[in-house]
């Protein structure tokens, strides 16, 4: 007897991996720091995506997990669970080998404090040869990726100084140049004005932008000072050891042909729907515990509990 096939329904298309296209992926990231019997949670459920080519600003209070977060996307820190990729490079499960090749390629560092970028008994030239040297690169090539990169960096004219013979802002652009000498696809920079004047972080955020321009490199700069984010077309805010929001900014023309820059707020997302509602929109609206959610048609509307139940 024949028998009639069941209609079944159709399982859900499946959904595309998170940030597939993107050169970064964070993905819940957590990393949680154990000092004797105290946990801290740097890094809280962290997401982030960043595509190739962007540069990006990420700001946030002290201690909201910028450092912990740039650590783990040098390499240099592993996280606690969720999922970081950058490139190719899952950056839970790399080897130790592994671990050294793409903190060697993929990647470079600029850290917090101008000093601990350089060594003091090179030159600015030696110091930018001195990470060609250890992947092994010929001397030709070393040669001229440093005058290159001396040049792009308009540190030209002081290749042959050590560190103490140079500005501030002089160290902190070798130390990019250094960071560069390998190529890498990501150049990673945490605050590197902090110990300048305003002048001088200027400028040095000037040849950060410079980088991420002409050379493609993308560029992740973890930073304080308003001033320095509000030049970067996309700046992330980290609090508590997540995104919450984020400000993209672009160039509008108006009919007179002036050009200005608009900057927009967006709340962040997370991947379970989560989104953050700002201190000041919930003290004007009351919002405490319970609110009310709609679907509109073009928009959720978040009210305040009408107090019916307790
Ligand atoms: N090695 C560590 N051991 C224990 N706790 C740590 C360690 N590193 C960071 N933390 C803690 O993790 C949290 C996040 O620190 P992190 O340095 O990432 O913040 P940050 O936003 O970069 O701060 P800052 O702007 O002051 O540099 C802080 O509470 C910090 O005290």
């Amino acid at each position: 007897m024949a028998t009639t096939p069941l209609s079944l329904p159709q399982p859900p298309p499946k959904a595309p991996e998170f940030g597939r296209d993107a050169l970064i992926v964070c993905e819940s990231l957590v990393r949680i720091y154990q000092s004797g019997s105290i946990e801290v949670q740097a890094l809280q459920g962290l997401d982030l995506l960043v595509e190739s080519g962007e540069m990006v600003a990420v700001v946030g209070a002290s201690g909201s997990g910028k450092s912990t977060l740039l650590s783990i996307l040098a390499g240099i820190d592993a996280p606690t669970a969720g999922r970081a990729r950058v490139d190719r490079w899952d950056l839970l499960s790399m080897s130790r080998a592994d671990r050294v090749r793409y903190r060697r390629h993929t990647v470079g560092f600029v850290r917090q404090q101008t000093a601990a970028n350089l060594v003091p008994y090179l030159t600015a030239r030696q110091m930018i040869d001195l990470p060609m040297t250890a992947a092994r690169t010929p001397a030709r090539v070393r040669r001229a990726r440093a005058a290159e990169l001396l040049d792009a960096l308009g540190v030209a004219d002081l290749a042959d100084r050590r560190p103490a013979q140079l500005s501030g802002g002089q160290q902190m652009r070798v130390a990019i140049a250094v960071a560069l000498a390998n190529e890498p696809r990501v150049l990673l920079a945490d605050e590197p004005t902090g110990e300048l004047d305003t002048a001088t972080s200027a400028e040095v955020f000037g040849t950060l932008r410079e980088v991420n321009r002409r050379l493609g490199v993308t560029v992740v700069v973890v930073t304080h000072d308003p001033a320095v984010s509000g030049q970067v077309e996309r700046t992330v805010a980290i609090r508590d050891g997540r995104t919450s929001s984020e400000v993209l900014r672009r160039t509008a023309t108006d009919a007179d042909g002036d050009t200005r820059v608009i900057a927009e707020e967006y709340a962040v997302m997370d991947r379970a729907g989560r989104v953050q509602v700002p201190r000041d929109y919930r003290e004007a609206l009351a919002l405490t515990r319970r609110v009310r959610l709609a679907l509109e048609a073009d928009h959720v509307a978040i009210r305040p509990d009408a107090g019916e139940h307790t």
